[in-house]
């Protein structure tokens, strides 16, 4: 397995975890473990295409830990999925949950597929038949996806419902990230990006720096990236630059985030044909005079070769993996504020979980409720981070790793699994 597992993001995990370990000495039996997943499984989904053909998609879920609880992360539909990938996002699931005191474990999936590429009806087969396959790994006491890069709150409609066919009744408790109809939760769709908010307010108070003279840069405009972008502008910062995959749009005086979400998300007008800003490159957006610099696309977007070109006060880490282990020297060299990804991004689990809370209470919590709830654990966890990294003098993100991974590593010495 371990060849197969060997891709960037895999790597890059396992140096962030390897640089943890060794600080807090963690137990050498447990370390070896840690560092790879409890279990994999690839799946093979034959798929009708609406042309008669079949096509056959490779599909992954991965396990990493289950120590604390049911396994929990997202599905993602992305032409670069791998093994590799998969796993290494599963072990930051498990950092996170960790981090963030949730009862859970860390897991991913994944299809190779562009999702782009297919009509919904064979999107759909494509899931029923994946769901069917992965079946025997998830459960709402096992293993509970959600929403990742390229799947949404339809495509966990389907899995719940194929799950619910099996096993012969309702179970929304298979996935969160939902339809409200089906037990979903009021306040996961932008649960990620109020998160990124909230931590970067906490971030911006310790710096002692005025949301109201801020401006931020966002990379991705998808369910992270916009969400951000609205909930920054509400709170009162300057967004200056959004981007998708073919690029972005800069305007140092600020973009009118609802406008441009309307015509993007409603009328489908892509991001290049908004001439409400200069067209620039994602390149250029990382490199962008800004306050606050959002990466909320894809892993290793910061890195050796780009890292000291940064030039933002903090960096919100919206994106799983989006800094390489030699630009995190870098960054710190230059003094950037990091907020890292399981900190950063954490926001769509812990909603996640009060929506797997509602499934089983069968008992619907008000919004106002959710993201109270929400700020509470995500800014609580955000001080205990900071005050341990002034503390050992370590970096956020080795605050952030040592704090989720000591209470992973407590649970494998009660369970009397190590040393
Ligand atoms: N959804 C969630 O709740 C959570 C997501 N995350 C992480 O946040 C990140 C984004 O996820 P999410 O918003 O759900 O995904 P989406 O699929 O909703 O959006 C992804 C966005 O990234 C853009 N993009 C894709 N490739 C590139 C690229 N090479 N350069 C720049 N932009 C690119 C996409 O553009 P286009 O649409 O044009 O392809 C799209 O705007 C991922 O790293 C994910 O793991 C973390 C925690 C929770
Ligand atoms: O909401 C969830 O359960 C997981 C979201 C996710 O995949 C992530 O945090 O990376």
């Amino acid at each position: 397995m371990q060849n197969e597992l060997d891709t960037p993001a895999f790597r890059l995990a396992v140096a962030q975890f390897d640089e943890a370990a060794k600080r807090m000495n963690l137990d050498r039996n447990l370390h070896q473990r840690l560092k790879l997943p409890q279990r994999s499984l690839m799946v093979s989904i034959p798929v009708r295409m609406d042309d008669g053909r079949v096509e056959v998609f490779t599909g992954y879920r991965v396990h990493h830990d289950m120590s604390r609880g049911p396994c929990k992360g997202g599905i993602r539909y992305h032409l670069g999925v791998t093994l590799g990938e998969v796993a290494a996002l599963a072990m930051w699931m498990t950092w996170k949950c960790a981090l963030a005191g949730l009862p859970y474990g860390g897991a991913k999936g994944g299809v190779k597929v562009n999702p782009k590429s297919l009509s919904r009806d064979e999107l759909q087969r494509m899931t029923r038949r994946y769901t069917a396959e992965i079946f025997p790994l998830i459960g709402p006491d096992r293993d509970v996806p959600a929403p990742d890069v390229g799947t949404d709150s339809q495509v966990m409609a389907w899995i719940m419902d194929t799950y619910s066919q099996q096993v012969g009744y309702a179970s929304p408790g298979v996935v969160t990230g939902k339809p409200l109809s089906i037990g979903g939760s009021l306040g996961r769709e932008d649960a990620t990006g109020r998160g990124v908010v909230d931590v970067t307010l906490a971030a911006m108070k310790h710096l002692e720096l005025d949301p109201s003279q801020a401006t931020v840069a966002i990379q991705g405009f998808g369910n992270v990236g916009s969400h951000t972008a609205r909930i920054m502008q509400e709170a009162g910062l300057k967004v200056v630059a959004v981007s998708d995959v073919n690029g972005g749009l800069y305007n140092p005086k600020g973009l009118d985030i609802p406008d441009i979400l309307k015509r993007y998300r409603e009328e489908g007008t892509p991001l290049g044909k908004i001439r409400s800003g200069d067209w620039i490159t994602n390149e250029d957006l990382l490199q962008l005079p800004c306050t606050v610099l959002v990466p909320a696309a894809l892993s290793e977007q910061i890195t050796g070769k780009n890292a000291d070109k940064l030039r933002c006060r903090i960096l919100a880490e919206g994106a799983n993996g989006p800094t390489t282990m030699e630009a995190d020297a870098i960054l710190a060299e230059k003094g950037i504020f990091v907020i890292p990804d399981i900190l950063a991004n954490s926001g769509g689990v812990i909603v996640s979980y009060f929506e797997w809370v509602q499934d089983a209470q069968r008992f619907g919590w008000k919004s106002k409720d959710i993201q109270e709830r929400l700020h509470d654990i995500i800014t609580a966890a955000f001080a205990r981070t900071l005050a341990f990294a002034t503390e050992h003098r370590t970096s956020m993100r080795m605050a952030a790793l040592m704090g989720g991974i000591e209470k992973v590593a407590q649970a494998h010495l009660h369970r009397g699994l190590y040393p």
